[in-house]
């Protein structure tokens, strides 16, 4: 019988299979960080157990750590956080890549760069952006804390086979358009519920085309369109990238794992629930302008005022998400001004976004009204910057350059947007609150929240640079 990529990685990691019942997966990897871990290690030691597979286990911080002076933690409950990971990694034989560790960074950040992310890998982490590692052919989701204590004590998780959907996405891509994009257009056209109760395979030229780190950016987004996972075949491109890296797996093993992972692909009979294609041609330049990633349009719109066509409860968010951003409607996007620039987040903090809105700012200066920090995803990829002399262009343009972590993609540490101001982030999320109480936030690609930073509000970035600045960026990462 044909199958899809998704009923390989699925079927292969099935222990138990019962007639009506979720099935129980075999997990290859736990990823795990300060947030959403304490709890489940209490569960365990409550219990009286172990974790059973230890070395199957990785563990970073990244959410609640500041990006200034990371070793001093002034929030009582983040302090806490980190202590109690440091603690239970310590008790549980579980390997932490801590503040003074070189491989530390945001989870889904040193996962594929320390090569554990790899092809044919159940992945699983008390994160929901878990859906990243999905960029490498592995079936990655997020779970829920007692579902992490359920992992820790018996590696595995029982689980419903969820719906199959498949985004193909043909051509070429415009001038200064990026990944972010693609899955921020995506979201604006198809809702912030298309995938949900769904796993996306994203197929077609454009995603073969893209660089593991655009992948990546593409599967990390894919949940706030309410899948639960998303994946994409393994090809030369995520082999190239994996080798060498630190864990993966060397000289013939390497070779045997790659003819292993050439299998994964959706074989060509093979049925979904549903297919959505998608030109690429079409795609452009994208910010949103409300409280939900669908909220969002081509650089060059105009913030809708009431729609005759809509529900009550439809116009009721829309005049909710107009308040909340401080629009009246019928703004045009570029007019609206910025004060806050953040370039980070596992959505965009790898060293390819950073090389792209370098190209944007250099030799520039950001505008007097802004506060623009770069927050590298990890401690390798600040590494990877500093020797490039990236630091040094944005420090030059008037950038703060920081430590690797979570920072201003949500309220959780120090990095916060004051109430009523605005930000144009690289992130994922929006929704009110986000960035801090009564923050703004609007979600861009790297290179647009350059040019916002240098105009002090959003600017089509393809008016900023002669297009052979801009040839988009192919590396395969640190
Ligand atoms: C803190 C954590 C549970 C949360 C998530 O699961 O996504 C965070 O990473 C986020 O992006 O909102
Ligand atoms: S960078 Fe943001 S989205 Fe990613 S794990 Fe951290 S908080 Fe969640």
């Amino acid at each position: 019988m044909s199958k899809t990529i998704i009923d390989k990685l699925w079927d292969s990691h099935v222990v138990v299979n019962e007639e009506n019942k979720p099935d129980l997966l075999y997990i290859d990897l736990h990823l795990i960080h300060e947030v959403t871990s304490p709890q489940a290690f209490a569960g365990l030691r409550e219990k009286n157990r172990t974790v059973r597979r230890p070395d199957l286990c990785f563990a970073t911080m990244d959410h609640n750590i500041p990006t200034i002076d990371r070793f001093n933690i002034k929030d009582e409950t983040s302090r806490l956080q980190v202590e109690t990971l440091e603690k239970n990694c310590e008790e549980f034989g579980i390997q932490l890549e801590g503040l003074n560790s070189e491989q530390q960074g945001i989870v889904h950040v040193i996962g594929p760069e320390l090569g554990l992310t790899l092809p044919g890998k159940t992945i699983v982490c008390g994160d929901s952006h878990t859906s990243t590692h999905g960029a490498f052919g592995a079936l990655a989701f997020g779970i829920g804390t007692s579902e992490v204590e359920h992992v820790l004590a018996t590696q595995t998780l029982w689980q419903n086979k969820p719906k199959q959907m498949k985004v193909n996405i043909e051509g070429d891509l415009g001038f200064g358009v990026t990944a972010k994009d693609v899955i921020l257009w995506f979201i604006a056209k198809f809702g912030t519920n298309v995938g949900t109760g769904s796993i996306i395979e994203f197929s077609g030229s454009t995603v073969r085309g893209f660089s593991m780190e655009e992948r990546m950016t593409l599967c990390n987004m894919s949940i706030e369109a309410g899948a639960k996972a998303s994946v994409i075949a393994p090809d030369e491109t995520t082999f190239e990238y994996i080798q060498g890296k630190r864990y993966a797996p060397e000289n013939q093993d390497f070779k045997q794992s790659c003819e292993r992972w050439s299998k994964l692909a959706s074989d060509p009979e093979a049925k979904f629930d549903q297919v959505i294609e998608i030109d690429a041609s079409e795609i452009e330049p994208m910010v949103t302008w409300g409280t939900t990633p669908s909220m969002c349009l081509p650089v060059s719109g105009v913030i809708p005022v009431k729609d005759p066509l809509s529900t009550n409860e439809e116009e009721q968010a829309l005049q909710n998400a107009l308040t909340y951003m401080g629009f009246n409607g019928n703004e045009r996007i570029e007019e609206i001004s910025v004060q806050h620039v953040f370039i980070g987040s596992c959505t965009n903090s790898r060293l390819s976004d950073l090389i792209e809105a370098s190209k944007v700012v250099e030799g520039s200066k950001v505008h007097p009204d802004v506060r623009a920090i770069v927050v590298p995803g990890s401690q390798a990829v600040k590494r990877e910057a500093e020797t490039l002399g990236l630091h040094q262009i944005f420090l030059d343009a008037g950038f703060e350059w920081r430590e690797s972590g979570c920072s201003m993609c949500l309220g959780m540490n120090d990095d916060i947007v004051p109430e009523g101001e605005r930000c144009a982030s690289t992130s994922n999320r929006n929704f009110a609150g986000r960035q801090g109480k009564g923050a703004r936030t609007h979600l861009v690609s790297p290179i647009m929240a350059a040019a916002a930073a240098l105009k002090g509000k959003f600017t089509d970035v393809r008016s900023v640079l002669p297009v052979k600045e801009l040839e988009v960026n192919r590396y395969a990462g640190v």
